[in-house]
């Protein structure tokens, strides 16, 4: 069954400040509305109950009160004479008036589970809508959004911020079933006394109107706990994750006090909520009994002394009003604890926002093969608008061929070859592959035939055949053999505990450095790659596994296109084309024997690297 809101109710949400501020969090309820819609509905049917038990009630105390007086008439014949027995003898009707009050009890019970249970149901919905939205996000966002922003911190959102406006949802729909019921005791209470409502009413908006104000600044507050909260999960993510360094520096103390004041931040800034936020009940509590104990006194003194009202209504009335007071104390907490979450939304929204973000432009031409060749024309690159980190870059990196990348550390070398697979898109200027913009082809097609092995390689924490097979999923377990053997990390592999099955725990903290490069080595020749891109893919190896892997590299790269970075000269002598970066700038390129008889910058660093060694 497909639910849809009518049109009208539909246009009249969407006029609401309350949807206009949170569209990005509340447009996912379409989603699941059959849900939250039978959550509304059990919602009102409970509420309704509860009126409806309270008529029955009056009907029940009358029959005690005043056996022979005239019972409480709805006016519907069929329903006075049948089911509330008005023709019939008091005790009889108090009988049936008994076994309606149960059977409302009973049904409004149901309904009542039934909201919460739909409640409940919407709220994970809700969080798990939120999460998978957010990761959508995360994905089509460009590579340069994740170079600005703390991963501690979109942990942050992604856990606890959602957690919280999960907890906001059903506190929401809490809201809405004591607003409906409420509603439903106002009215009853109307029509026991208009002139006792209404004085009620009249002091429940004015406590209303004053705490308004305290909510507003529980809303203020909430930003500052929810940036605290940001910056603690950041501190305990990069501390966790540099635990090996903070070992090695020695660094306990610092990263003690950077934890602790992270900690106490959450502490202080919570408290300041946490105060403002609870008063809010027991203020509403004290004007509420004082309201009370004024209303008896009133009751008393005029309206049933003079006759106006029966003892049997003014009982029922209190019994309405007592019961109706702890909703408005609970309407007055929610509002207040809603107030805290405006930070969670805030910063959900933020991340949601499309404005101001730098999305990933996929092509539509399907990338086959390389044909001839890659070329840079003019390429200018930055990861901000104000530093260049490539200058005007013209190149052409030849199908078939290997094309070395050298320069002193921060030149821009992996800059310069992650153009190639578009983790980035140049500034200015243009990267054509086979002349057609790489802008323009369908991206996986062309990082499928694209294999990248680079200085840190990135070991999930599963085992060795699934770290292998990454990104080829179809791979046999022969083939995945046969890779780890080329890559020469069969060996190492065969000797672990469980060898293939052994899991290599978060980011591979269960193997060398080498032996994280051997099986990331291994990843990139089962993927079988047109295109190889290796950024300083042997440094990590002793010289006996170098020379191994070398060879499997040579082998590999017959007929492929490579772009090999590296810092030892030895690895790159024989390549077809040698670049040589400074600054970002192109200030060399040729055969590595020409540029050495130049004797410029090439001869420089080859002579620094072989009089040293
Ligand atoms: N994600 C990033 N965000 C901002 N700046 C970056 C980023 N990655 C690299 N840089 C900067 O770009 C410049 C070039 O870095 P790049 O990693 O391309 O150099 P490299 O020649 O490969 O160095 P190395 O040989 O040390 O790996 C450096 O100044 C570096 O600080």
């Amino acid at each position: 069954m497909h639910f849809q809101l009518p049109q009208p109710l539909s246009n009249l949400l969407k006029a609401t400040s309350l949807w206009q501020e949170n569209y990005l969090i509340l447009r996912e309820f379409k989603h699941f509305r059959k849900i939250a819609i039978l959550a509304v509905v059990f919602s009102i049917l409970a509420a309704t109950f509860e009126g409806v038990s309270i008529g029955f009630l009056l009907s029940f105390l009358q029959s005690l009160t005043s056996p022979s007086a005239q019972p409480v008439q709805t006016g519907i014949e069929w329903f006075d004479i049948w089911i509330l027995g008005a023709k019939t003898s008091a005790i009889n009707r108090l009988y049936r008036v008994s076994l309606l009050i149960l059977l409302s009890t009973w049904l409004r019970a149901t309904f009542n589970y039934f909201s919460q249970v739909y409640t409940e149901l919407s709220q994970l919905n809700l969080g798990d809508r939120l999460r998978k939205q957010i990761f959508e996000q995360l994905q089509s966002l460009s590579l340069s959004y994740f170079s600005t922003t703390r991963s501690g911190e979109l942990i942050n959102t992604i856990t606890t911020e959602i957690e919280r406006i999960r907890q906001g949802f059903s506190s929401g729909a809490f809201l809405m079933t004591r607003g409906l019921t409420t509603l439903v005791y106002l009215i009853s209470m109307f029509l026991i006394s208009w002139q006792l409502t209404l004085i009620s009413a009249l002091l429940f908006t004015l406590l209303g109107v004053g705490l308004s104000n305290l909510n507003a600044r529980v809303r203020e507050s909430s930003f500052g706990m929810t940036t605290a909260n940001a910056n603690f999960t950041s501190t305990a993510v990069e501390f966790i994750n540099g635990i090996r360094t903070v070992h090695t520096c020695g660094t306990q103390e610092f990263e003690r006090q950077r934890f602790y004041k992270a900690s106490d931040k959450i502490v202080s800034t919570t408290t300041k909520v946490v105060f403002t936020w609870t008063i809010v009940k027991p203020i509403a509590e004290g004007v509420a009994t004082t309201v009370l104990v004024g209303m008896i006194i009133l009751a008393f003194t005029s309206l049933v002394t003079n006759g106006t009202l029966q003892v049997a209504s003014l009982l029922t009335f209190f019994f309405v009003l007592f019961r109706f007071i702890p909703f408005v104390q609970d309407i007055n907490g929610t509002r207040a604890f809603l107030s805290t979450l405006h930070g969670s939304a805030d910063n959900v929204k933020k991340l949601l926002k499309s404005d101001e973000k730098d999305y990933f432009q996929n092509g539509t031409i399907k990338f086959n093969s390389l044909k001839r060749s890659i070329n840079l024309v003019s390429v200018d690159f930055g990861y901000d608008n104000q530093n260049l980190v490539l200058h005007n870059i013209t190149l052409t990196i030849e199908k078939g061929k290997m094309t070395a990348l050298v320069g002193a550390s921060g030149a821009g070398k992996t800059t310069l070859a992650d153009l190639i697979p578009r983790f980035y898109n140049a500034t200015d200027g243009y990267l054509y592959i086979d002349e057609i913009d790489v802008r323009q082809f369908e991206i996986n097609s062309l990082r499928r035939k694209i294999a990248v092995v680079s200085q840190d390689t990135f070991i999930f924490n599963t085992d060795v055949w699934q770290n292998i097979a990454y990104g080829t999923p179809e791979a046999t377990n022969e083939e995945i053999q046969e890779a780890a053997k080329l890559a020469n990390a069969l060996e190492f592999i065969l000797e672990m505990p469980e060898g293939f099955n052994t899991q290599l725990g978060d980011r591979g903290v269960r193997l060398s450095g080498g032996q994280r490069q051997r099986i990331a080595i291994a990843r990139a020749l089962l993927r079988n790659p047109e295109i190889l891109i290796l950024d300083e893919a042997t440094s990590a190896l002793d010289s006996v596994s170098e020379r191994l892997i070398q060879d499997s590299l040579e082998r590999l790269s017959v007929g492929k296109t490579v772009i090999a970075i590296a810092h030892r000269l030895s690895t790159i002598a024989k390549a077809d084309k040698v670049v040589v970066l400074e600054h970002g700038r192109i200030v060399e390129q040729g055969k590595y024997q020409e540029l050495l008889e130049l004797k410029g910058k090439l001869w420089e660093y080859h002579n620094m690297q072989y009089n040293n060694s």
